[in-house]
């Protein structure tokens, strides 16, 4: 199976539990609830994505005929001479639609820790290190355990209290960028601190100013 990214590039993890790692990121492009078009984002599933993941023309991005070459494009990103701590992050659009135990295992093969960053609406194939679900009101959500729940908050009929019984060792709460990043920021840091089951993810990469 050929796999379709949009960009491949080297930074530190933003997000939830492992924000500030170093990290190849490699996203997938298209995704299940929004075609990546702004004409098209007022009837998407998912409205408030921050992400252009349409196409394969970003930095590294393409087709890549085997699992096998993917693995070699994430390889090539991380820094020449650091063996340990390989890690990936991928991403999209929504990875699961491509993702499958064929380029999974030719991560592992190079050495990588493989993190899946999902909308929780597909399985994910077994073997994932690290999986962070974040689920989308309006979308069935089929993934109720991994490693981290990471709700994007606030989102009209999301309450976090919905999510609580799932099976996740992690529950954050990331503030919805967009025009009310500020409201959002305050109404997410007073969730968590009235429910303390619950920890902020801030996106810090764009405090950083880096991808
Ligand atoms: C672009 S998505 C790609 C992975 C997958 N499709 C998903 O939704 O989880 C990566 C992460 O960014 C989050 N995200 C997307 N748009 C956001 C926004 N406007 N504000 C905060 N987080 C956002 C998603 O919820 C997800 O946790
Ligand atoms: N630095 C950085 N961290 C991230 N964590 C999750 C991201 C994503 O788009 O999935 C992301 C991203 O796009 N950049
Ligand atoms: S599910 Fe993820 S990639 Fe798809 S539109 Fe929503 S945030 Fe973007
Ligand atoms: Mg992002």
């Amino acid at each position: 199976m050929a796999y379709l990214i949009k960009e491949i590039f080297y930074t530190l993890q933003g997000e939830g539990t492992h924000a500030g790692r170093p990290a190849v990121f490699c996203r997938f492009a298209t995704c299940n609830l929004w075609t990546g078009r702004e004409k098209d984002r007022h009837r998407a599933v998912c409205q408030f994505c921050d992400t252009d993941f349409v196409g394969t023309d970003g930095q590294n991005g393409g087709r890549f005929a085997t699992a096998d070459d993917l693995a070699a494009a994430v390889e090539r990103q991380w820094r020449p001479g650091t063996a340990e701590y390989r890690f990936v992050v991928c991403t999209g659009g929504e990875p699961l639609i491509q993702l499958d135990t064929a380029a999974l295992d030719a991560l592992h093969a190079r050495g990588f820790w493989v993190a899946v960053e999902t909308n929780g609406t597909m399985a994910p194939p077994p073997g994932v290190d690290w999986l962070c679900v974040s689920p989308k009101i309006g979308a069935d959500l089929v993934v109720e355990r991994g490693d981290e729940l990471k709700l994007v908050y606030p989102q009209e009929g999301g309450d976090p209290a919905r999510f609580e019984h799932l099976d996740f060792a992690s529950f954050r709460l990331q503030p919805m960028d967009g025009p009310e990043i500020e409201h959002n920021t305050q109404a997410a840091l007073e969730y968590c601190l009235d429910h303390p089951r619950w920890h902020l993810s801030l996106q810090t990469h764009k405090h950083l100013g880096i991808d």
